[in-house]
Parts: structure tokens; sequence; C-alpha cells
């Protein structure tokens, strides 16, 4: 096979590069991870991978280790075994779970994230900014779209809320996902060449919208769907979609259970951030301290509770990793406590 159509494919499924590995190694892009290994694509067909001995190493920073939406240089073989994770341009990463702090990679080499969302009953527009955090220093765009809209008389409330909540840089489309006119508004997103995953809770039209992106009808949805051993509904797994429009779907079932990193930005509530510091005390607990900005402006109406309530819950995840990571680093340590800047006691007024 010629070098130019191996590129060719390649390109189908969002590859940048140039040149094509030397020493007898091929290029493909994992596209699954299992316990028992590796699912890659090569832009035409579908095989299972190893990882090579040095990614099995203890103490090796998980984060080298290959993960869905790289591109890999693998040796041919039975099976092939995966030898180099090419360099990332874009990297989703959460928390892992798990008493020690470490970053998942979720997915890579990600364009665009579409945080999809029903305009029904569903809606909430604190959960779309969380998954904006989340998506925020990955390097990939944000997209957010409502679903449902033909089941509202009027989304326009509720638009003007999230585009009130959200940075304006940030696309917000309604639409029906049943409709193929769907498919045009969000061709921007899915150009040749571009990787996108699409992410939103159970319900929220996740399969309704991959199906009308793929042009496909409602057999195709009945033919994606599986029972599991309880009886629910799944959505069984299809792990790289390629469309008409040219672009790729990534799905992987990690964007399912998203969870916040604690390293991301708390960007998004500047503004409440901004707020806090002008309380009295530099250390006020925003509770029935006197010259609490914060209780001022919930009295006032300036604030609403729900979006303060958002940023605590939000600001408490984040320091219960920062608490993970000190009890690690202080094992670490043989149990020597960590000198911590902000180790002061008692109220402390502003200067
Ligand atoms: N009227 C209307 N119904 C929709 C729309 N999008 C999805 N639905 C319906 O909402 C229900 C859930 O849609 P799914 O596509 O199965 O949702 P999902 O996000 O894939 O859900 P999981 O597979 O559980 O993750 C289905 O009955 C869809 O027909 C929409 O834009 N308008
Ligand atoms: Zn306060």
């Amino acid at each position: 096979m010629s070098d130019a159509l191996i590129i060719e494919r390649l390109r189908r499924i969002g590859w940048r590069g140039n040149e094509l590995p030397a020493d007898g190694l091929r290029l493909a892009r994992v596209v699954a991870q299992h316990r028992a290994g590796y699912e890659l694509h090569d832009g035409e067909h579908l095989f299972g991978a190893q990882p090579a001995g040095h990614f099995l190493k203890r103490g090796l920073d998980p984060s080298e280790r290959p993960a869905v939406g790289d591109f890999v240089e693998f040796e041919p073989g039975a099976p092939p075994h995966i030898q180099r994770v090419l360099e990332r341009r874009t990297v989703l990463s959460r928390a892992a779970a798990g008493e020690r702090y470490e970053r998942q990679i979720i997915a890579t080499n990600i364009d665009y994230v579409l945080v999809l969302t029903g305009l029904d009953g569903d809606f909430n527009a604190a959960r779309i900014e969380r998954y904006l955090t989340l998506v925020e220093d990955s390097g990939a765009q944000p997209v957010v779209l409502l679903s449902k809209l033909d089941l509202l008389d009027d989304a326009a409330a509720r638009l003007a809320e999230l585009r009130a909540r959200l940075p304006a840089t940030t696309p917000i489309h309604a639409l029906n996902g049943k409709s193929r006119d769907s498919a045009g508004l969000l061709a921007p997103y899915l150009k040749p060449g571009d990787s996108a995953v699409l992410v939103g809770s159970s319900g929220a039209g996740k399969s309704t919208l991959t199906n009308t992106l793929l042009g496909t009808d409602k057999l195709a949805t009945a033919a994606v769907r599986a029972h599991d051993s309880r009886g629910r509904h799944t959505t069984t797994h299809r792990a790289l979609l390629q469309l008409p429009t040219g672009g790729c779907l990534i799905d992987t079932p990690g964007m399912r259970e998203l969870k916040l990193t604690g390293e991301e930005d708390l960007d998004l509530f500047a503004d409440i951030e901004a707020l806090a510091e002008t309380c009295r005390f530099a250390d006020c607990g925003h509770g029935s301290e006197p010259g609490c900005a914060v209780q001022r402006a919930l009295d006032s109406g300036d604030l609403a509770p729900e979006r303060w309530r958002n940023y605590l819950k939000l600001r408490d995840e984040r320091e219960d990793q920062a608490a993970t990571l000190e009890a690690r680093l202080r094992r670490q340590r043989g149990g020597r406590p960590i000198d911590r800047p902000h180790g002061h006691r008692g109220q402390r007024e502003r200067d």
C-alpha cells in the first residue's frame, strides 16, 4: 500500500502529522482501552493491540501510557505492540477516583467537546457549567448543545440564563436532535480531520444526535441498543465513528461520569471569588460573620443562591482533592507535616 493512501486514511481519523514512522513501525489511533488491551484504528480497520513492556513498568506516570485518542506507533505482529505515543494536541483529564490523587486521561487529541443537555425537565445550567470546567485547560473547545428544543413552547428564558452564565466565547446551540438540520448546524465542529466527543447525562439525547450526525435512520438506533444484566438499555460501545462531514466522533464510556480534576480554574466563578475578597475578614466563612459581602449579595438578590451553592460544591470538591494530595505527600515524607502557607487561626481583619 502506498504511503499516500496510508496517510489519507490516517487523516480521516484525525492525524495531522506528515511523516510515517520508520523501522517497520506503523501508525494508528487508540479508540478504546480495556483491561485486556487496546483497540486501534488505522482509518480503515479496527484491531486489538498490546502495550510494549516499557509501558507496564511500575512507577510509570499513568499519563505516559497510551490513552483513548492517542496516535501511536505500533509494531505489527500477533498481537501488534504499541511502542510509542505521539505528542498530544489536547488532553481531557479528571481526578482519578480512589485515595491516591492522580490525573486520569479521558481522551486526547480532541478538538471539540460537545456538551449535550436536554432543554426539558433535565435542564440544569449549573451542571453545564461544571462540565465546562472539566474542558477548561484541555486545549479542546467546548460547545454547548441543548436538545429537545421541539418540546418547548419557549426556550428563550433558559437560553438567556445560560448565555449570561457562560463565557461569551462558548458557542451555545439549541436544537432538535432528531432533525436533519442539526447535522448542518454542527458541521463546523465536525470538519475533516477534526475529532469531537459528545458528553451529557443519560437521556440527554446522545444516541439520537449521533444517529442524526451519521445520517442513519431509526433502525440504526435500535441496532446500537443492547440490554445489560439488569435489563436496562445501554448504548453498546462504538468507539470511533467517521461522520459524513469528514470529522470523527469518539465515544468513550469514561466521558459519561465526569468528575472534576481539582486543577481547573474557578474562572467561571471569578465574580464570586472577587466578591468574597471584599468581606471584612480575610478568612470569612461567609456564614454569620459581620461584614460578609457574600451574605449581603445573597440578601439583596445580586447573587443567586443556586449559583452560590454550585460554587461551594465545586470548591469543596477541589479542597477534598487537595487534601488527598497533601496526605499522600505527607506519607512520602515519612509523616512530617507540610508547611501550610495559610495556616493562620482565628479571624484576621483586612488591613
Ligand atoms: N423530541 C425530542 N426528543 C429527543 C430529542 N433528543 C432525544 N430525544 C429523545 O429522548 C430520549 C433519550 O434519547 P437518547 O438519545 O436515547 O439519550 P442518550 O443520551 O443517548 O441516553 P443514554 O444512552 O442513556 O446515555 C429518546 O426517547 C429520544 O427519542 C430531541 O431533540 N427532541
Ligand atoms: Zn464572607
